[in-house]
């Protein structure tokens, strides 16, 4: 086939393989979700309900895709981190994009009523882009991390503020903007609190934090695999070395997929798991 007189449209299709050794973050974002949380009347500024569908399809991702290390959600956003060593699909980025991104739709779409029983989904229905950023370092990684969250962080603070002031204030959406114009963190956290009563930092987590999503081993199964190849994608030609990449399979899927809404800008989160970013061989991390 290759060679008949139409093979050659084929050099036309450029190679979008990403460099080796660089953490891959694959980011989906809700098309047009400021019109989608209207019209199926999401609550201000979190819906209990849209999150818990998110972190839902989130995890069926992290499990369908052994190479994701972790992902981090906030708002109709999701980042997975797939480990620097993959080779899925060959580190090709339009495949990895777009095998997360409808990955993720599907789950969200098909989902969708158990978390909205009472809200049938019609067109157009919710669709996620995908892109792929590379890192190659894992303190970049981190920062990258660290700026999903902050964002998190600045956009939850501002929305609660906004509609206490609208919902419970009873300004219009035009009042309270103006009131809030020039405004920074100290100044919202006290207008919650003097006015509605609200201590922001006794707000749940998963709206302040956002959400992790990773995989959880025990003690023991953790060192087993700090000692071991990590990457299932990694061309390794020895049989033992294979033996050793199925065992890893074997305990990725086997383990517990978790949901939590820790702090990831400080160290804690990454010094209690040292293994969700451990090199293949477990021997350099904390570069
Ligand atoms: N009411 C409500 N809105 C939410 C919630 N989560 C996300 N949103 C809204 O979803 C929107 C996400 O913003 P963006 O991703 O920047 O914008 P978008 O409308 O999705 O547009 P594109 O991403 O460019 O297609 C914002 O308007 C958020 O306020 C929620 O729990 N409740
Ligand atoms: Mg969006
Ligand atoms: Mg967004």
């Amino acid at each position: 086939m290759a060679n008949t007189e139409y093979g050659y449209v084929r050099s036309f299709e450029g190679n979008d393989a990403l460099p080796p050794s660089n953490w891959i973050v694959v980011r989906i974002d809700g098309r047009g979700f400021s019109k989608l949380c209207k019209k199926y009347n999401f609550d201000k500024p979190n819906d209990r309900r849209a999150l818990d569908l998110m972190n839902a399809a989130a995890t069926e991702v992290v499990r369908s895709f052994v190479d994701i290390a972790l992902a981090y959600g906030q708002s109709d956003e999701y980042s997975f981190v797939f480990h620097e060593s993959t080779g899925l699909f060959e580190r090709r980025a339009a495949k990895l994009a777009t095998s997360v991104a409808t990955a993720f739709t599907a789950e969200y779409c098909m989902q969708w009523p158990t978390f909205f029983p009472d809200a049938t989904l019609t067109r157009p229905y919710p669709a996620f882009d995908g892109r792929c950023v590379c890192y190659p370092k894992r303190r970049i990684l981190r920062d990258y991390l660290s700026w999903r969250q902050a964002d998190c962080h600045i956009n939850n603070l501002y929305n609660t503020t906004f509609w206490s002031m609208v919902l419970k204030g009873g300004m219009s959406t035009t009042e309270a903007e103006l009131a809030l114009k020039g405004t920074v963190s100290s100044d919202k956290n006290e207008i919650l609190f003097s006015r509605f009563g609200i201590n922001y930092n006794g707000e749940p987590e998963a709206y302040r934090k956002g959400t992790v999503v990773y995989r959880s081993y025990s003690e023991d199964e953790c060192v087993k695999g700090s000692l071991t190849a990590e990457s299932i994608g990694d061309r390794v030609a020895d049989s033992a070395s294979k033996t050793q990449m199925e065992k890893d399979r074997k305990r990725k899927q086997k383990a517990q997929i978790v949901i939590d809404h820790p702090d990831i800008i400080g160290d804690t989160f990454w010094t209690a798991h040292p293994y969700i970013l451990a090199s293949k061989r477990g021997q350099d991390y904390g570069e």
